[in-house]
């Protein structure tokens, strides 16, 4: 008897679309990058960015403007990094605010988070985007302000979402078994590593990509399929 008792949820591609991630978020901050490290340049929390981006790119000593750059390689390449998605959520939160957009949610996702949350689940994100990013991800939400059904969130400060560790630390962070928990994502790699830890996996395959014959996690079109009890 499989007994769920907490939901770990990625956002792109299992949430929310992929495009609004690629075509709305990741233009908006790559336009605004330069400009915003201009004018906030002085705060200590870009600083402190800004050097954890150049040293991962061992350019610690290198010109801001070539740090800028660097940046705006990684956002087109969509590197994981922990610093770039950090200085992300810092520009996003402007534009959340400004109400240029509102963070996308397939159709069915805000109602089947709220009935899990009903039923006594806790509800958790483990996303690329950082804690900040995803906390305005969800108030900002096309279905408005989903964060009341969270009880926490994680990133990649917890650890990289390919590698099984993570999950054990989230499991640890959450204080439950790994078998009392669900994660789901549209990466089979991020699901291999939670079921390596012990994790329930759902892998949501949303746009019209063909299902996968053997598939190595249960396969759903939608949060309406998921079952959470066999
Ligand atoms: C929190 S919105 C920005 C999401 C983001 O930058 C990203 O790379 C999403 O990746 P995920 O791990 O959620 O698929
Ligand atoms: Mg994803």
């Amino acid at each position: 008897m499989i007994e769920i008792r907490a939901i770990v949820t990625d956002i792109e591609g299992t949430t929310s679309s992929i495009s609004f991630v690629r075509d709305v978020l990741f233009p908006y901050a790559r336009k605004r990058l330069p400009a915003f490290v201009e004018t906030h340049g002085d705060k200590p929390e870009l600083q402190h960015w800004l050097h954890e981006a150049a040293r991962e790119a061992g350019l610690v000593e290198a010109p801001r403007q070539d740090i800028i750059e660097l940046l705006l390689q990684w956002i087109d390449q969509d590197r994981k990094s922990t610093a770039l998605k950090a200085l992300q959520g810092m520009i996003w939160q402007e534009g959340y605010a400004a109400g240029d957009y509102r963070a996308h949610l397939y159709p069915e996702v805000a109602a089947r988070l709220r009935d899990w949350r009903a039923d006594g689940l806790r509800l958790y994100v483990y996303s690329s985007g950082s804690v900040p990013a995803q906390k305005l991800f969800f108030r900002y939400s096309e279905a408005g302000d989903l964060t009341p059904l969270f009880a926490g969130y994680f990133d990649t400060e917890t650890g990289p979402k390919r590698e099984t560790e993570s999950y054990r630390r989230i499991a640890d962070a959450i204080d439950e078994q790994p078998r009392h928990l669900l994660f789901l994502s549209d990466i089979v790699e991020e699901l291999d590593a939670a079921k390596a830890a012990g994790f329930h996996t759902g892998w949501l395959i949303r746009e019209q990509q063909p299902m996968p014959d053997a598939a190595r996690h249960p396969v759903y079109a939608d949060f309406d399929a998921i079952t959470l009890s066999s």
